[in-house]
């Protein structure tokens, strides 16, 4: 087990993810790793789990067999964290939690459970290659996400570098909000870039995603300059009440209509992580908030191809 604060951050990295099979996120079959930390707070993210940089403790009630029953999390938690409920089950203090993971070990029912592992970059390569015949067929391969893939920099890059050197397809998902001279290193491995776009005005942005975006729009502005022939595809998912205006997707075309390469695409706000902010004891602010009716989103889409033919 390598020393989680003083590791060699080129061979490895916290990982809390690997999706395979996936079909959305790059071209053809893909494998989705899923790195950890993550520099903005967007209130409607899907993966809470992965914002910090450090492993998580999840706890989920559903699972737990009761302490009555049970109990063994209470004896092996060294800081006592781990107290009684009124249902016969456990909470977590969270203050004293240190995210040792001593007691997802011993845990029966998987209720507690760890987000984030380190991992070596040899290992994620080789569970992304099981699927390489898929890859073949499909034209798939690698997909870093987060979290931001680009707060691990230096192990994103030697991931990306190996899977070019097995002749992979690479893509990568980003907010775009990183540090440029970091982040142009690691598209020189990129095949295929997701970039997000989430809002063109800047207050708004910082209000509902913890910072601005000139960072963000500045870098993809000099990524289509740098990279002029690599595939850019411009995503924004819609959130109510955030930019769910035509005007708010109209000013994101506008921005990035000047470059060739560059193909755009919109989300539909879904709430699929809203359980996992229990799991790890956060509110999820977005609970009032339904999602955007199906019409509505067919008319943003209509839009969208109306004034950016692509
Ligand atoms: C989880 S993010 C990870 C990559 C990067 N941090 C980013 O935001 O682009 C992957 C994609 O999921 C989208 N996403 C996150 N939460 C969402 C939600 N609740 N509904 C729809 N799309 C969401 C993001 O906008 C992004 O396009
Ligand atoms: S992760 Fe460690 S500190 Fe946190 S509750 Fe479990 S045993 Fe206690
Ligand atoms: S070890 Fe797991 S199942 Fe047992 S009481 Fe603790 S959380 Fe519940
Ligand atoms: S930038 Fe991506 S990973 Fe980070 S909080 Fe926003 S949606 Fe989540």
């Amino acid at each position: 087990m390598v020393a989680a604060t003083n590791f060699d951050k080129k061979k490895y990295g916290y990982v809390f993810n690997v999706q395979r099979y996936s079909v959305h996120d790059g071209p053809g079959i893909r494998t989705i790793v899923f790195l950890k930390g993550c520099p903005l707070r967007c209130q409607w993210c899907a993966n809470p789990e992965s914002q910090h940089f450090h492993p998580e403790l999840a706890y989920n009630a559903n699972k737990c067999i009761s302490i009555k029953e049970c109990g063994w999390c209470i004896k092996s938690c060294e800081t006592e964290a781990i107290k009684h409920d009124q249902n016969g089950k456990i909470t977590v203090d969270r203050e004293r939690c240190t995210n040792c993971g001593k007691c997802t070990d011993i845990c029966p029912s998987k209720a507690l459970n760890m987000y984030g592992e380190l991992k070596r970059v040899d290992e994620v390569i080789e569970l992304v290659e099981q699927d390489s015949s898929f890859y073949m067929r499909s034209g798939g391969g690698i997909t870093l996400s987060g979290g931001e893939p680009l707060v691990q920099a230096e192990f994103a890059l030697e991931v990306l570098k190996e899977a070019k050197r097995r002749r992979l397809n690479t893509a990568i998902e980003t907010c775009g909000y990183a540090d440029w001279e970091k982040a142009v290193t690691v598209f020189e491995y990129v095949d295929n870039i997701l970039f997000d776009i989430k809002s063109i005005n800047s207050t708004r942005h910082k209000q509902f995603t913890g910072v601005g975006n000139e960072t963000i729009l500045e870098n993809f502005k000099k990524l289509c300059n740098c990279f002029p022939n690599t595939p850019i595809t411009v995503r924004t998912p819609v959130i109510p009440g955030f930019n769910d205006t035509e005007q708010d997707i109209l000013a994101i075309i506008d921005f990035i209509k000047c470059y060739p390469n560059v193909k755009y695409e919109i989300l539909a706000y879904h709430r699929l992580g809203e359980p996992k902010y229990t799991y790890i004891g956060r509110e999820y602010l977005l609970s009032g908030v339904k999602p955007i009716p199906e019409e509505r989103i067919s008319t943003l889409k209509k839009l969208v191809q109306e004034n950016f033919p692509q």
